[in-house]
């Protein structure tokens, strides 16, 4: 079993594993890569995830794997777009004169609510927008939005099956009829790869999805969907917030693609890199996930970093030992500076602890591995060093990589675009410890406040205060879908 705790600051985080395992945690590039790359050596603990077959089997169980294709990124693209355009009305945003603020006591809230809307509709066809969703609620007991929530999921059970059932049946009749649906979701995907070899009971005769798995599948991509990208997202915004350089630099290309009465379209996604450099650069230093356990199928060894005390020499550099069922997780935050590297738990510890402080760091992937700054990701940079979806372009990473990027590139620029995000408390309220911070100071403080982590299945924040301003370079429009 295994057991998350984080502490309130990312920088620590307590990681327990209830079983008499030697366990490393890895956190060199060279070793992930193998981690990731080299199936027959290194796989992932599927006993572990036995918990996450509460609906029926799944991709992170079975090994099954649907895909998403470019006409789904279109869908979360213009899915997004609505969202945000409907939340700044439901908000009352959309009102404010240029100039006039409002605050916003937890981001968080509002990025769970826009991720799960985006995920439920994008993904599975559900009713766009909050009122639609509202209106689906009929014979449920529940909108589809409220039953695929996690803070629902013990009341969600039956309603989740209901609604998913249905709508599989409906989805199967459609494309056996030969009616190719406009819906171009992941739902379709996954229904249309069942189709053929389903049997009329509707199990699975062949390769295709049963009628549990497609269930199983619907419920393990909100798990896996939900909270990862709103977290990130609304860390990301916390960032902005706090280095106001850099929120101004990427309000520069916002408004380059978004000019006054835009209306947004899919192919603007390819000319936001800087906003996607905000993404990667938040993950580098808040990866959604903390740790990516994988174990070791047959007695082999891990490349070491060349400055690690505990390798071995071994020809070209060192390299450490790995025994057969040796757990090897990939530690996303120490890859972002691998202060102390790998720990090593001996048989019969029972919690592992990476402490991290910030005296004993020092920077090996990174430049400046502690600062914001998102340009880094504008030039060539390590990519064995960025693993916050798993490492390795050819390992099996997460399968909702390009999703996430689409969808917070999407909300990110079009929150940006309209209003300028500040600290709930800055220098000049009547925030105390503001107040007292010289200016250099200033960002710490913001940071310490906005930055800091509860524990959670995936790295949470705290609470990301914020205030918005509204811009005054006119509007950009909703798109018709
Ligand atoms: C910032 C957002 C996200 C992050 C940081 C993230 C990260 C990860 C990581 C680290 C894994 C484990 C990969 C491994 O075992 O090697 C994973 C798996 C997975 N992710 Fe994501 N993810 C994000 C968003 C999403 C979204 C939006 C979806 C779906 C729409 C999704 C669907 C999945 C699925 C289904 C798996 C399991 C894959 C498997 O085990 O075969 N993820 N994700």
């Amino acid at each position: 079993m295994l057991v998350y705790k984080q502490l309130n600051t990312s920088i620590i985080s307590t990681v327990a594993f209830i079983d008499n395992r030697t366990t490393y945690s890895v956190s060199s590039p060279r070793a992930c890569k193998i981690l990731n790359a080299d199936r027959r050596r290194f796989q992932k603990p599927v006993a572990l995830y036995e918990i996450l077959k509460v609906f029926g089997s799944n991709v992170v169980v079975t090994e099954v794997a649907p895909g998403f294709s470019e006409k789904v990124f279109e869908l979360v693209w213009d899915t997004s777009t609505w969202i945000v355009l409907d939340l700044f009305k439901s908000e009352g945003w959309d009102t404010m004169a240029p100039g006039e603020e409002k605050e916003v006591r937890n981001i968080p809230e509002i990025t769970l609510k826009v991720t799960l809307a985006v995920l439920a509709t994008a993904s599975f066809g559900a009713p766009l927008g909050p009122q639609q969703d509202k209106e689906a609620t009929t014979g449920h007991g529940m909108s589809f939005v409220e039953a695929i929530s996690l803070q629902r999921i013990k009341r969600a059970d039956h309603a989740l099956r209901a609604y998913m059932h249905g709508m599989i049946a409906t989805r199967r009749e459609e494309i056996q009829r030969g009616e190719v649906s406009a819906k171009h979701d992941l739902l379709n995907a996954l229904v249309e790869s069942s189709v053929q070899d389903t049997t009329e009971e509707g199990g699975a005769a062949g390769g295709g999805l049963s009628d549990d798995e497609l269930v199983g599948n619907t419920w393990i991509f909100a798990l896996a969907g939900h909270e990862t990208s709103a977290h990130s997202l609304a860390f990301a915004i916390a960032y902005l917030a706090i280095h106001q350089d850099k929120q101004a630099w990427l309000y520069e290309e916002l408004l380059d693609v978004f000019p006054a009465d835009h209306t947004p379209v899919y192919s603007d996604y390819a000319r936001l890199p800087r906003t996607l450099a905000v993404i990667y650069e938040t993950l580098r230093l808040h990866p959604a996930v903390v740790y990516i356990p994988k174990y070791a199928t047959e007695d082999t060894w891990l490349p070491d970093e060349p400055d690690n005390d505990v390798g071995e020499e071994e020809g070209e550099g060192k390299r450490v030992f790995v025994p057969k069922g040796t757990q090897c997780g990939i530690d996303t935050v120490g890859l972002r500076e691998s202060a102390l590297g790998r720990r090593r738990v001996e048989e019969s510890t029972l919690i592992l602890i990476i402490h991290r402080s910030w005296k004993d760091r020092h920077p090996r992937y990174w430049k400046n591995p502690d600062v914001f700054l998102p340009e880094r990701f504008m030039e060539d940079y390590d990519r064995d060093a960025f693993a916050p979806f798993s490492a390795g372009a050819r390992g099996k990473s997460c399968i909702g990589r390009k999703f996430s990027e689409v969808e917070n590139v999407c909300v990110l620029a079009l929150l940006l675009r309209h209003y300028r995000i500040l600290p709930l408390s800055a220098k000049g309220s009547s925030d105390e410890a503001l107040d007292e911070a010289d200016d250099t100071r200033v960002n710490e403080v913001l940071a310490e406040r906005l930055l800091a982590t509860k524990p959670g299945v995936t790295l949470t924040p705290k609470e990301i205060g914020v205030r918005l301003v509204k811009r005054g370079d006119g509007d950009v429009r909703a798109p018709m879908l």
